[in-house]
């Protein structure tokens, strides 16, 4: 990852100071080795691993935050990284303790990128459940399934969430969590003039929507949107900002949990290749418009997007096709409308539409 990053091109500038919440995996990974090796960023990684023991190996963002941590101390970069539950008030005491003590005045950038399954309210005790289910009305649609020892394609048929499922989602991923780190560390006197936060958000395809913007976590998101407005304007004391980043379909731990879209991310790499923006891409895209190296250009509902290239309407033509088609038949091996087919014994990409495509994005 840290070799698909360049430095950036006004390399010699202050260091910005970044707190990034979620950065063992997916995005808040992306971003915080994107923040170290193109701007010399420093500040504090947090994310939940579960640590090795006697019996057991960790799980994999553990051992990602130690070749973070080596990448950073090679880089002579002052980025720490702390293991616990952002949601735990005694967490956030930690991580503003260790801020406080290490950068003076705080921090110029928060990114907020966690995708939980729970999250115990600090103050009530309870804890939520987040719920990846349609509102309204039952939902079918194709999935893959990866039980067994290769991918199966399904029919799965998800019930409605109660409205008590879709409150506990917008507790668990919501924007609450988000607004208490911001008001802690206002409190702390930790936030520099111009800081600048942004929370992860996502909209996606027509073909998921049921299941995604339409449902629960899709609710969930509206919150965390609703949440940056009420925050931009209790910055702008320090004149500070507080925004959402829309970024396109990446495979991960938490989207592969989601019905249906691990098979809708497959097919969108199969019809895009190479021109798939990774996670890296996006970070390094998100970093240069909120330090200035590029334009910061959002849209109507004041959030950036870097998921332009994902929704582009002949990119969605070209999935519904292919998922309109899909068969365990053809899914895993040469087919009819698979980008590859064989010449000989070599494999061959077939770039059918691939100009246009580039053209279009
Ligand atoms: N993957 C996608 O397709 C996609 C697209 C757009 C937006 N997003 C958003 O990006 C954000 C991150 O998602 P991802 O796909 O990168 O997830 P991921 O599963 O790859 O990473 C989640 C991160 O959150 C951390 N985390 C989980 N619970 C935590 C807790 N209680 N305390 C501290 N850290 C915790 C994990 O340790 C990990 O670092 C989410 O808000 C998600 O909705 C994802």
């Amino acid at each position: 990852m840290r070799d698909q990053v360049a430095p950036a091109p006004a390399a010699g500038r202050d260091r910005p100071t970044a707190l990034i919440i979620g950065s063992s995996a997916g995005y808040g990974l992306a971003a915080t080795i994107a923040g170290i090796r193109r701007y010399d960023m420093q500040g504090v990684g947090l994310a939940f691993e579960r640590p090795p023991t006697d019996r057991r190996t960790a799980t994999a963002g553990w051992y990602r935050t130690v070749a973070t941590a080596e990448l950073a101390a090679a880089a002579g970069s002052d980025f720490s990284f702390v293991n616990g539950d952002a949601f735990a008030h005694d967490t956030k005491q930690q991580v503003l303790d260790l801020l406080g003590k290490r950068f003076e005045g705080g921090i110029d950038y928060l990114i907020y990128s966690i995708a939980a399954p729970r999250r115990t309210d600090p103050v009530s005790g309870q804890t939520y459940q987040s719920e990846l289910k349609p509102l309204g009305q039952g939902y079918g649609t194709k999935t893959l399934d990866f039980s067994g020892d290769t991918p199966t394609l399904k029919d799965v048929q998800v019930e409605p969430a109660t409205e008590d499922e879709k409150a506990a989602t917008i507790k668990v991923m919501g924007g609450e969590d988000w607004a208490l780190w911001i008001y802690a560390l206002a409190d702390s006197g930790l936030l520099r003039d111009g800081f600048t936060t942004v929370a992860l958000s996502y909209i996606g395809s027509h073909l998921t929507e049921r299941i995604y913007r339409q449902g629960t976590i899709g609710a969930a998101k509206a919150h965390l949107e609703e949440t940056a407005l009420t925050l931009n304007g209790d910055l702008q004391s320090v004149g500070g900002r507080a925004l959402t980043s829309v970024n396109g379909a990446a495979v991960t731990q938490a989207s592969t949990a989601i019905p249906g879209i691990a098979l809708y991310t497959s097919l969108l790499r199969g019809v895009l290749s190479e021109l798939m923006q990774s996670p890296m891409t996006q970070a390094v895209e998100m970093w240069d418009q909120l330090t200035g190296v590029r334009d910061l250009t959002l849209d109507e509902a004041n959030r950036l997007r870097l998921d332009r290239w994902e929704l582009h309407p002949l990119v969605q033509e070209k999935v519904t096709e292919r998922w309109e088609k899909v068969t365990q038949d053809n899914i895993g091996g040469p087919g009819r409308h698979r980008l590859v087919h064989w010449r000989g014994a070599s494999p061959v990409r077939v770039r059918r539409g691939g100009r246009r495509l580039r053209r279009a994005l």
